[in-house]
C-alpha cells in the first residue's frame, strides 16, 4: 500500500490524541504535521504526552503548513467553525479532507460538496466512526419502515459542545429519507416546561444527555401497538472511532467525490 501523509487537526484533544496513536502506529500512514492553535513552531516530541513521536512540526496557520509539508489527507477533530475553515483550506491545497468534527450545518455541507466536485477531490465527513454507531443508524433507518413513531435519546460526555451530537442529527436525516413525516406525540401536547419534548427534527424528537462518566451512546425508540424497539450503541472510549478513521483516510484518498457519512463508504 502507498504511503499516505497525514496532517491532524486538534492533537492535544480526545480524539485528535487518539487520531496521533493511530497514525503513528500504522504502518503506511506517516504523520507529516499537526495543526494546534498553540505550541506553534514547535515540535510534537515537545508536548506532554507526545515524547515519543519524533519529526512532527506543529503549525498554527494552515496555510503556512500546507505550504510547507507535503501531505495528502487531513484529519480534523477541532470545532465546527475551526474545522470547516480548515476542510476548505485543505481542498484549496489539493489535500483530501477526513472530517470527524460535528457541528456543521447544512450549508457547510452544501458548500463543501460544491468545492469537491469543481476540484474533483475527495472528501469525508463522518458524524461517527464507530462501526457500531453507523450499523444502530442504519438498523433505524431499516426500522422506520414499520415504526413511524420514533424518540432519539443521545447521551454524551459533559464536555461535549455541540447539541444534538452529529450522530443524532445524521440519524434523523438518515430516518426521515424513509419515512413519511409524521409529528411525534399528541397533536395538542403543550410543554408546562420549556424543552421538555426536546428538539424536533421532522416531527421527530432528539433528547440530549450530559454527563460525567459517559463517553458517546445514542438510543432510537420506536413505539407502535403494544411493542417498542430500541436499537442502542455504546461507544466506552475513544479506540472505538479509530478503525472507522483509517477505514476514511484509505477511502479518501480512492475517492473523487464528496461524502457525508461512513455508511455510504463500507462494504
Ligand atoms: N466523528 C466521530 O466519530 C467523533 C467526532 N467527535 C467530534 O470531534 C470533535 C472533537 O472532539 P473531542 O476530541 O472530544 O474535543 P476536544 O475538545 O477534546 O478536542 C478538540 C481539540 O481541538 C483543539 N483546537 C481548538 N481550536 C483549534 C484550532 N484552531 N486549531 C487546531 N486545534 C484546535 C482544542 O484545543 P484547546 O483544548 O486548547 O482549545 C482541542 O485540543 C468534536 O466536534 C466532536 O463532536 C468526537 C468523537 C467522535
Ligand atoms: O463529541 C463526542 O464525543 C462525539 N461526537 C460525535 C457526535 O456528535 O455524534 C460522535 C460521537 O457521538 C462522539
Amino acid at each position: 500500500m502507498n504511503e499516505i501523509k497525514i496532517i491532524i487537526a486538534g492533537p492535544r484533544g480526545r480524539m485528535g490524541s487518539e487520531a496521533v496513536q493511530l497514525v503513528t502506529a500504522t504502518a503506511h500512514f506517516k504523520l507529516a504535521a499537526v495543526l494546534d492553535h498553540k505550541n506553534d513552531g514547535m515540535m510534537l516530541s515537545d508536548v506532554a504526552g507526545f515524547q515519543s513521536i519524533s519529526n512532527v512540526p506543529i503549525y498554527t496557520d494552515i496555510e503556512k503548513c500546507l505550504q510547507e509539508v507535503e501531505a495528502d489527507v487531513l484529519i480534523d477533530l477541532t470545532t465546527p467553525e475551526v474545522g470547516m475553515y480548515h476542510a476548505k483550506t485543505a481542498l484549496e491545497y489539493n489535500v483530501r479532507p477526513v472530517v470527524g468534527t460535528t457541528g456543521f450545518t447544512k450549508e457547510n455541507l452544501a458548500e463543501l460538496e460544491d468545492i469537491c466536485r469543481e476540484k474533483e477531490l475527495g472528501c469525508i465527513i463522518a458524524p461517527n466512526f464507530a462501526i457500531g454507531a453507523v450499523l444502530m443508524m442504519k438498523f433505524s433507518q431499516l426500522a422506520a419502515k414499520y415504526f413511524h413513531d420514533i424518540e432519539i435519546i443521545e447521551m454524551h460526555h459533559d464536555q461535549k459542545l455541540d447539541a444534538p451530537s452529529g450522530t443524532a442529527v445524521k440519524t434523523a436525516e438518515m430516518i426521515s429519507a424513509v419515512r413519511e413525516t409524521k409529528k411525534q406525540g399528541h397533536a395538542n401536547e403543550k410543554e408546562t416546561l420549556k424543552g421538555a419534548r426536546g428538539a424536533e427534527y421532522d416531527g421527530m424528537h432528539i433528547h440530549s444527555v450530559r454527563l460525567p462518566g459517559l463517553i458517546a451512546h445514542q438510543q432510537v425508540l420506536f413505539g407502535s401497538d403494544g411493542q417498542t424497539l430500541t436499537i442502542r450503541h455504546d461507544s466506552y472510549n475513544r479506540a472505538s472511532f479509530m478503525s472507522g478513521v483509517k477505514v476514511a483516510v484509505e477511502t479518501v484518498m480512492k475517492h473523487n467525490n464528496f461524502v457525508y457519512g461512513l455508511e455510504n463508504i463500507l462494504d
